[in-house]
């Protein structure tokens, strides 16, 4: 089976560039590719798009460390939602599920990390903040890159508003890293009906870039209603377009479903993924950019509340 992702050589336009030095007929090219791809299938795998495998290889070390740490330990970091300036922390295994029309929750870990965090292991895993923000850095460069190239490719007359919805930080930015680990099954594990390690989904908020390790399991469903597999390829990181950017660019854009299977063999091999959310700001309002009334506007904070509640079961 071809694969079913586009791949998108970024090495002309990479996070290293300065948009000014790179030609607006390359800038174009790129950008129809992406519109190509997220109109489509809703994903592009990126390569060469200027950051090096090494960042992410000390990041999932460093959140291996946390997650292999005793649940009594993990447990001192909950998961917290209090408000837009006060969320991430552990979700514990089945806490969560990602498709929450179907309970037992999810068999993944995951910790969340937004502003910086109020709530870190400093003292037990001491490198997991600063790899975390390191990365998190590189991943808000790498995302402002991939939405003014959406900007392009959809003629807007200000090709960065999109971009300059997304600040890095400040009271209203709501970019999320989170780092998701999927723990060994042993081989007499139960697995309960309808249960999966990551939940069929959508993902909430503009694009997500997603870093996975090389264990497999991620499948995306295709037009045809078929899900097929994302197997990760090396050096590619994987982009897709999430519900509030569909909505955004009146359905123009596309977002897929996808999931996390629990594979056939290798149950016992873990996996261990990395997710960039890219949100517009929480007080931003999104309305349809082609003018129509085809979704009423909602702020990005309403939108993503209304989703997390539901995938924590409230
Ligand atoms: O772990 C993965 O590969 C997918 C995770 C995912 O889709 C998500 O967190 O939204
Ligand atoms: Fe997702």
């Amino acid at each position: 089976m071809t694969y079913p992702i586009p791949i998108v050589d970024l090495e002309q336009f990479n996070i290293c560039k300065e948009p000014e030095d790179v030609s607006d007929d390359v800038q174009h090219q790129l950008a129809r590719q992406i519109i190509d791809a997220f109109s489509t299938i809703g994903f592009v795998g990126l390569k060469n798009y200027g950051f090096v495998h090494l960042q992410l290889a000390a990041l999932m070390k460093e959140a291996k460390t946390f997650f292999y740490l005793p649940e009594t330990t993990k447990s001192k970091y909950p998961y917290r939602f209090e408000n837009q300036y006060d969320r991430g922390g552990w979700v514990h295994l089945e806490q969560e599920s990602l498709n929450y029309l179907a309970r037992p929750g999810d068999l993944k870990e995951t910790f969340d990390i937004i502003n910086d965090g109020k709530v870190w292991p400093d003292d037990e895993v001491p490198g997991f903040r600063p790899a975390a923000n390191e990365f998190s850095h590189l991943c808000w460069t790498l995302s402002q890159r991939v939405l003014l190239l959406i900007g392009i490719g959809l003629g807007l007359e200000d090709p960065s508003f999109l971009k300059n919805q997304h600040s890095k930080d400040g009271v209203n930015h709501a970019q999320t890293l989170r780092c998701l680990y999927y723990p060994p099954l042993r081989r007499d594990t139960v697995i309960k009906p309808d249960q999966t390690r990551c939940g069929e989904h959508s993902d909430y908020g503009s694009i997500t870039l997603l870093f996975q390790d090389e264990a497999g399991g991620l499948e995306l469903r295709t037009r045809d209603g078929e899900f097929v597999p994302a197997t990760p390829m090396d050096g590619v990181v994987l982009v897709n377009v999430g519900d509030l950017m569909q909505q955004w660019t009146a359905d123009k854009l596309v977002s897929t479903i996808h999931r996390v299977v629990v594979p056939e063999t290798k149950l016992t091999k873990e996996r261990m993924s990395v997710a960039f959310f890219a949100r517009a700001d929480y007080d931003c309002v999104i309305k349809c950019l082609d003018g129509s009334d085809k979704y009423e506007p909602i702020t990005s904070f309403d939108h993503l509340s209304m989703r997390l509640l539901a995938a924590h079961g409230q």
